[in-house]
């Protein structure tokens, strides 16, 4: 699966739904047992949650982008296929849980390919099911350091602190995801799948129980006048870096 949103693989409602219908054609096709996740763009794999849904909508726009974005999260996390993300890019935030959700995690080996959960750069807050995404990948002292400083780690420290399973220069990530798909390919499938579970699901259930308290609570913090305005500071500058 080649994510292409150009310019920054940001993840608006509607490349959200692409994902979302891409996964569940792939699941439901018994033709099919893993995903490669990577990106078409260029140095990028995603630059995470698009910020113009989160930056002057109304309420039932960010309720409805909640929904999209926990949807694709519980579909990725859970899914019965093996799902490798061979990240080509920096990968922020948003895009960082959809490769925490991945069963393995190689990154190409270029310094300008950091990733991790930067929120709180952005005056805004990791959601607690991103949190114990990554505190199930990296344990809780890592990932309590990440999250309050908005870590962005680069490819050796990304490896160190066990955020991605393999560094392989950049030619290679893609080789590299398949070699390792073929050893998850070679157990036997149901064993496989109910492990996976078993291990996640506690996970998955603590969203599943609370999911429409979770849209409320993102749409009030989202729609606070302070929160709006730290995010059209950061947008600005983004746009001002280029100047
Ligand atoms: C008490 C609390 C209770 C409850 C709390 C409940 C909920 C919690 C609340 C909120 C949680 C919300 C969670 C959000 C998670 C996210 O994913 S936020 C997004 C974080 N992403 C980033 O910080 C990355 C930002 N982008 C970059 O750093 C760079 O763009 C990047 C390094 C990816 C690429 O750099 P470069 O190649 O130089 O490209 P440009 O920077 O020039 O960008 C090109 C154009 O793309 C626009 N853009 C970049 N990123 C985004 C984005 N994420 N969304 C929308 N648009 C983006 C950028 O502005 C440029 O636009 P332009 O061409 O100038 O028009």
């Amino acid at each position: 699966m080649k994510m292409r949103n150009p310019p920054v693989n940001s993840l608006s409602l509607e490349f959200l739904t692409e994902l979302l219908i891409s996964l569940e054609k792939l699941e439901s096709d018994k033709a099919f047992h893993a995903i490669i996740l990577t990106s078409d763009c260029p140095g990028i794999f995603s630059a995470g949650l698009d910020l113009m849904e989160m930056c002057g909508r109304d309420p039932t726009h960010y309720a409805e982008y909640w929904k999209a974005v926990q949807e694709l999260w519980l579909r990725f996390y859970l899914s019965h296929l093996v799902v490798i993300s061979a990240i080509n890019g920096v990968n922020a935030a948003g895009g960082c849980l959809l490769a925490l959700s991945c069963d393995y995690r190689v990154l190409a080996d270029n310094p300008k390919y950091a990733m991790g959960l930067n929120e709180t750069l952005l005056g805004i807050i990791a959601p607690f099911w991103f949190k114990d995404t990554l505190v199930n990948t990296v344990g809780h002292r890592t990932a309590e350091r990440a999250l309050q400083l908005g870590l962005l780690f680069p490819p050796a420290e990304a490896l160190q602190v066990g955020m991605v399973d393999k560094v392989v220069p950049e030619d290679q990530v893609l080789s590299a995801a398949r070699s390792e798909l073929a050893q998850w390919l070679a157990i036997p499938g149901h064993a496989r799948q109910l492990t996976k579970s078993l291990m996640r699901k506690p996970t998955a259930d603590r969203l599943l129980k609370e999911r429409d308290a979770d849209i409320q609570n993102f749409v009030r913090f989202i729609s606070r006048d302070a929160i709006q305005k730290a995010l059209r500071v950061y947008l600005e500058k983004l746009k001002q870096k280029k100047t």
